[in-house]
């Protein structure tokens, strides 16, 4: 047990390990540790006890950890759960996105020094600006109505590492199209997100001196999620882990890989567990899911993984909803009959434990207008969203819940706030600075604090107070800029948040009275009692004609959507999709036709 002070959190969560032999192998592991195991299975929760752990008995201050995974929602997940054990983001601890740790840790500490041709300082492109550069190249060299492939140029770039090999050419025209495009950048003075991986690589692959001088600051790595890593990524933890002797920890499960068109690669996880310098801990239990739903999902991955449920007792709800009427059918029978039926059926249940999802943003929109009609209030997770969570974004929504009433009972922590705020700050300050900034920050948001009021007032105040003259400063946070002048805009009289109080905007991320509208993407990291997933049609999910790879991706999708439900799975269908050129009747998707088969042959339907 960890010797320095920790929390009662801490020692209460800790004492759960112990009745399940793989988190407490990891936990006690140590060396390298990667943990591989299936949805609900407590590889996050082992992961950040093993981080209080070693922080409280391995490392000491200002030598400490990075704690790093691919999206912001996790991100954010890992901040909130690491905070729930007293552990916050400090000088010591990173905890936020590999693309942050490549900004914050690299490229702007040592980029310079190791002379890589990059424009110093580092001022990150907005989504709008590199839009526009990405448009001007490929116009420039295939014409005006070219197709437009940035998803597809963003993979070749994270993935092809070694331009002078023959797989850089082998996609000509993306190989073009991006020396095209970063020269266009380059020209303005500019980085993008790419950038910070494949620089973060250049810099980690080339330069030896960069090794020690990261392991002296942050001696231990953990990564979450570790499936969702591509090539570049991977080849930067490998060599902090074996070759800079940053002990990692690892964790995540390659069923779970749903970004293989940005480059990600389940498999580089299962290859890092082999080795053999790496403790390799399978965990099978599943804590989440009710028994029926944990043998249904294992079905529909068409994979026998041998996970059991951790409560056998457990009833489930497992229906397959045929819909007449596409999509508007499908979402209005969610509203009027799914969602009634499950609100009563279990007691304290609230909207914020049911989540409707979906495969883009164009169902999202027919979701969220069927939610508005039935007069639910939601929280809704796709690229029509608004705003785009970035760290910025989400502090502010964390600086609303705790002015909304958080501070009473310290959710979130006031000391993490402006902990993260400093972290902001790309270009050190003097400590009397920092002193100050913190003294006006906390003075800012004790004058806040306000249960009701509307979420503009307050976003305007602390753009007022504080954020717009940090924003003026950093030219790393320009991308982030952008989603704080997103953020506002739909706040503002007639946006599409105008009616936002401060609550709802501080509980944005799981508030009970909203009802979760996410993509099956963003539902990863997620749990609810009820998952009610709409398009379930071939030409849906998935797409008609899709490759092998693609397939499998698309089935792994399918299993993520289903293992984030407590109690509840509703798949609803109609045997038909909506097209620009029509309607198109190929049946129901074929992995609810092998789910029932599979369900029906062991007599579990
Ligand atoms: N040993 C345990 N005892 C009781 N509950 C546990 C234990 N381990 C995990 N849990 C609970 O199980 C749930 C799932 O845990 P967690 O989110 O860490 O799983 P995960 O493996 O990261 O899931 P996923 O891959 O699906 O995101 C959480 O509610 C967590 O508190």
């Amino acid at each position: 047990m960890p010797s320095r002070s920790i929390s009662a959190a801490y020692l209460g969560q800790a004492a759960d390990l112990a009745g399940n032999p793989g988190q407490l192998a990891a936990y006690d592991s140590t060396g390298h540790c990667v943990v591989l195991a299936g949805p609900g299975s407590g590889k996050t929760k082992t992961l950040v006890l093993k981080l209080a752990r070693i922080l409280a008995e391995d490392v000491r201050a200002p030598r400490g950890a990075a704690c790093i995974t691919y999206s912001q929602e996790c991100a954010r997940e890992l901040t909130r759960r690491l905070e729930g054990l007293g552990l916050r983001e400090a000088s010591n601890l990173f905890i936020g996105t590999v693309h942050g740790f490549c900004l914050r840790h690299l490229l702007m500490p040592y980029g310079r020094l190791a002379d890589l041709p990059l424009p110093f300082p580092l001022t990150m492109a907005t989504q709008r600006q590199s839009e526009a550069l990405f448009k001007r190249s490929g116009d420039r060299l295939f014409g005006v109505n070219h197709p437009w492939k940035s998803i597809d140029l963003g993979r070749h770039r994270r993935s092809v590492l070694d331009r002078t090999a023959d797989d850089w050419e082998a996609e000509a025209e993306l190989a073009a199209w991006t020396v095209a495009y970063e020269a266009e950048l380059r020209r303005t003075g500019l980085i993008d997100f790419d950038d910070l991986i494949v620089f973060g690589q250049q810099l980690i692959a080339e330069h030896d001196w960069v090794l020690p001088l990261v392991q002296a600051k942050f001696p231990v790595l953990a990564v979450d999620e570790y499936q969702d890593l591509g090539v570049a990524l991977d080849r930067i933890v490998r060599r902090l882990a074996f070759e800079g002797d940053v002990r990692l920890f690892a964790v995540g499960d390659p069923d779970q890989s749903i970004y293989g068109f940005t480059g990600a690669d389940g498999g580089l996880l299962t290859d890092l567990a082999e080795r053999g310098d790496v403790e390799r801990v399978q965990l099978q239990l599943n804590y989440r899911s009710a028994a029926r739903i944990v043998s249904a999902s294992e079905m529909a991955l068409g994979e026998t993984r041998g996970y059991q449920a951790s409560d056998q007792a457990r009833q489930a709800v497992i229906a397959f909803v045929p819909c007449d009427g596409g999509l508007e059918g499908q979402a209005a029978h969610a509203v009027a009959e799914i969602i009634p039926v499950a609100l009563a059926s279990k007691p304290g249940r609230s909207l914020g434990d049911i989540a409707v999802l979906y495969k883009d943003f164009r169902a999202g929109n027919i979701v969220a207008d069927a939610a508005t009609a039935a007069g639910y209030d939601y929280v809704r997770i796709d690229t029509a969203a608004p705003y785009r969570k970035v760290a910025l974004t989400s502090w502010i929504e964390d600086c609303a819940a705790w002015c909304a009433g958080g501070w009473r009972e310290a959710r979130p922590q006031l000391r993490g706030l402006l902990d993260r705020w400093h972290g902001f700050r790309r270009t050190r300050v003097r400590d009397q600075q920092a002193r100050e900034e913190a003294r006006r920050l906390t003075a800012l948001l004790w004058s806040l604090r306000d249960d009701e009021a509307p979420a503009r007032g307050f976003v305007a105040a602390m753009r007022a107070g504080l954020l717009d003259a940090l924003m003026a400063t950093e030219p790393g946070l320009a991308d982030q800029r952008e989603q704080v002048d997103r953020m506002t805009e739909a706040l503002a009289v007639g946006g599409a948040l105008a009616e936002l109080d401060m609550a709802s905007l501080g509980g944005r991320d799981g508030s009970p009275l909203h009802l979760n509208l996410l993509t099956l993407h963003s539902a990863k990291g997620c749990e609810y009692d009820v998952v009610i997933m709409v398009g379930l049609d071939l030409g849906s999910l998935p797409w008609l004609n899709e490759s092998p790879t693609k397939l499998r991706e698309s089935r792994r999708l399918f299993y993520v959507g289903l293992t984030r439900a407590r109690d509840e799975v509703h798949m609803l269908y109609s045997g038909f999709v909506d097209t620009p050129r029509g309607r198109m009747y190929r049946g129901r998707s074929p992995f609810l036709n092998e789910l029932e088969q599979r369900m029906a042959e062991a007599g579990t339907t």
